[in-house]
């Protein structure tokens, strides 16, 4: 079973604009979503819609917090939160015809009590794997997420921002840098596909046993102890892009569970964005058939190590 801890969960309110936003003018529009995210929320949504175990656990508090709480429990998915007494945080990403805007807040603030509390959590599900996704809200620190790394028999994972990637201490099983993240963990500057590759083998070295590098639209690579593998991405329509790193964790993740090989895991994960990109917020699409789809993604080995 995988254990999806967020740390920071959030309402997503993603809302659409067929107009250039501008200062001063009130935009109207009557097409807004709002969904159950974070980024260990998501991967659970889509872990569980790619047919493998997932629970759902971090902090929730407040209306924003039952929202949350009553979507996943509507989707069926399963959960085991620790309730906080501040209030879930509310992120908007506005699509508007001058592009993608992503205002995220910080979040509520976290007491030692509550981290403990989430570590007892963790213990009592017994996961096979722990992710640890998104943001750390105010009083949470990154010796909590070693804590938790270290908590138990568990393989852990975390998709979280670069500067948090370069600073974790324990040993992880994979991390999901983007191409900014890539940067800002290594100092790097992260352009082409070789300074990605040499930004991801560098947090390889560090520690990292899978480093898992999405490109956005160039697709993903895989840097493994033997070798780094390149998938690109589909040639889809793309809606806008929330949740797409989450997509390819969760293709990952899912792949791992099922048994699949390490080229497997990676042409699910950008399978699996693919289809994620072509959806209004972190919506999960049909996921079903990813497993067994006939759409070729080519796998090629980049290097061997
Ligand atoms: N424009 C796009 N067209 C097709 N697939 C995309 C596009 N943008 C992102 N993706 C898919 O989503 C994955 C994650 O996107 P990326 O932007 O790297 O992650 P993040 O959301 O973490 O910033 C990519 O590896 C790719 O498979
Ligand atoms: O914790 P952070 O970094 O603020 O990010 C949270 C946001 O990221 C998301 O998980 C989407 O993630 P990605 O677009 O990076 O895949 C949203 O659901 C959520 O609002």
């Amino acid at each position: 079973m995988i254990l999806t801890v967020t740390p920071n969960p959030a309402v997503d309110h993603t809302i659409h604009f067929d107009e250039p936003l501008q200062t001063g003018v009130v935009h109207r529009t009557d097409d807004a979503v709002f969904t159950a995210g974070g980024k260990g929320i998501n991967v659970a949504k889509y872990v569980s819609a790619l047919d493998a175990d997932a629970t759902a656990s971090g902090f929730l508090g407040g209306h924003f917090g039952k929202f949350v709480r009553d979507r996943l429990d509507a989707d069926g998915i399963a959960s085991d939160f620790v309730t906080i007494d501040a209030d879930t945080r509310l992120n908007t990403t506005v699509l508007a015809e001058d592009g993608e805007y992503k205002l995220n807040h910080n979040g509520p603030q976290i007491r030692p009590a509550d981290v403990d509390e989430l570590v007892e959590t963790a213990q009592a599900n017994e996961p096979d794997t722990l992710l640890v996704g998104g943001s750390l809200p105010p009083g949470m620190s990154l010796s909590d997420v070693d804590r938790l790394a270290r908590a138990g028999d568990w393989k852990i994972a975390v998709d979280m921002g670069g500067e948090y990637l370069a600073e974790l201490d324990a040993d992880y099983y994979v991390c999901k840098p983007n191409r900014s993240e890539l940067a800002a963990a290594t100092g790097r500057t992260v352009e082409t596909e070789a300074d990605a590759v040499e930004a991801a083998e560098e947090l390889h070295a560090r520690g990292f046993e899978y480093v898992l590098a999405s490109l956005g639209g160039d697709g993903a690579l895989l840097v493994t102890d033997d070798e780094v593998l390149s998938a690109p991405a589909l040639d889809v329509e793309v809606v806008d892009t929330v949740g797409a790193g989450d997509a390819v964790m969760s293709g990952f993740l899912a792949a791992r569970e099922h048994g699949l090989s390490d080229a497997d895991a990676l042409r699910m994960g950008v399978l699996t964005a693919a289809r994620v990109v072509g959806v209004a917020g972190t919506r999960v699409p049909h996921l079903e058939d990813v497993l067994t789809n006939e759409t070729r993604v080519e796998v090629t080995t980049v290097r061997t190590r």
